[in-house]
């Protein structure tokens, strides 16, 4: 056979395949089970990629039960990682744990959920690390079952970071209309301002513009950086940061983008109550946040039902719900499954422009 027609065979066949994307299951007392069912549900997300769900077979079937849907559960162990099944009408889970349907109470954490959370992303991460998924994607954690757990970690972002081995990772809360990047993270306000550091800053504005560039596809990221007090400080009338930290590592990271040959537009610091109002609006790609809740608060009034949460600098990809548990409402049937969705859409788009190990079945 020709080489050219063997060529196009193959490419053929590679294109048909899908990658296998992990969804972790997430706090079983929470609301994950059943937005992963609501999403599965959607069948436009079978033709992008191969869903499978690391967690507990019988709490998926009691979600399944709830939302009265005929999906089937595909019951997946360790041995037979690889019979996975590419069908709408069943659901592939890789049975992490045994937790007992009936004797979980919605809306309380304990430390055997905690634990069984934490099986699930070490076990998605290592299935990402070792190419057996192509991305991994979470459903929403409960941090105090974390803590419950013994875990050190706040979060997925920096128990990821950890078990990958990531020096320099991010957040990044992305939608059509604003993203937003952080400098810290899971920490209280009163520590904001003593770890803000030059360097820190920089790093963060670095990651931003490279996967503006790399997996958002933007080919010139135009980046806003806030400063932290108000009206950024205005002459240091209202604080030093802009003056010593953030005005620095603006300078500094807009020096090393033109020595390195990198197309970044980055400007700041800017006074944090006006910029994202310029961002949301089409100024900025992305606005670098120098605390949690400077960030999350606009992206949330904004995307509060399709924003998705993913972590930037790992070796691996990793896409988020942008919401919590969300124990109030939590196996009522209630719940939003947008977030979900976008999450899964976009850790496919990120395995198609990254250089990340693509898995196929
Ligand atoms: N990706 C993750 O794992 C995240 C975990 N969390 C954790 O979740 C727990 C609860 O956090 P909260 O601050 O209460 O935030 P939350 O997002 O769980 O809930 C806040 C409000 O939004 C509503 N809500 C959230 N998601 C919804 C959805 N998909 N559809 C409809 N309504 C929804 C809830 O009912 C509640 O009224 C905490 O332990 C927090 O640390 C919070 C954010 C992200
Ligand atoms: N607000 C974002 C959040 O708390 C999620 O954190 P992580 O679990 O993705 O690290």
């Amino acid at each position: 056979m020709p080489t050219s027609i063997m060529k196009h065979e193959i490419k053929e066949k590679y294109m048909e395949q899908k990658p296998v994307v992990g969804i972790t299951m997430g706090d079983p007392c929470g609301i994950g089970p059943e937005i992963i069912v609501s999403a599965l549900e959607e069948t436009e997300l079978h033709s992008i990629c191969i869903p499978l769900i690391i967690g507990d077979a019988q709490i998926m079937q009691r979600a399944l039960d709830l939302k009265k849907s005929s999906i089937v559960i595909h019951k997946i162990n360790f041995n037979h990682i690889n019979s996975i099944h590419h069908s709408p009408d069943l659901i592939n889970v890789l049975n992490i744990s045994c937790l007992y349907a009936e004797t979980l109470k919605p809306g309380i954490p304990t430390k055997v959920t905690g634990l069984a959370m934490l099986d699930y992303i070490n076990t998605a991460v290592d299935l990402a690390v070792t190419g057996h998924i192509a991305a991994m994607v979470t459903a929403p954690i409960t941090k105090t079952a974390l803590k419950m757990a013994g875990s050190p970690f706040h979060g997925h972002t920096e128990l990821i970071a950890s078990r990958t081995g990531a020096q320099n990772y991010a957040m990044m809360l992305a939608g059509e209309r604003l993203k937003v990047i952080l400098v810290t993270i899971h920490i209280p306000l009163s520590e904001v301002t003593e770890k803000l550091t030059i360097e820190k800053i920089i790093e963060t504005i670095e990651i931003a513009g490279d996967a503006l560039h790399n997996n958002f596809g933007i080919k010139a990221p135009r980046i806003a950086v806030a400063g932290v007090n108000p009206h950024a400080g205005e002459e240091t009338m209202f604080g030093t940061e802009e003056e010593m930290i953030i005005l620095p590592a603006v300078k500094k990271a807009q020096q090393n983008a033109q020595s390195r040959g990198k197309n970044f537009i980055i400007e700041g610091p800017f006074p944090p109550d006006t910029i994202f109002y310029h961002a949301a609006n089409g100024k900025y790609d992305c606005v670098v946040c120098m605390y949690h809740d400077q960030g999350l608060i606009p992206f949330k009034l904004i995307h509060f039902s399709d924003g998705v949460n993913t972590t930037l600098g790992l070796p691996i990809i990793r896409t988020s719900v942008d919401h919590g548990t969300a124990y109030d409402i939590a196996w009522k049937n209630l719940a939003d499954h947008q977030s979900l969705l976008q999450a899964i859409k976009m850790a496919v788009q990120q395995t198609n422009h990254s250089s990340h190990r693509q898995c196929l079945v």
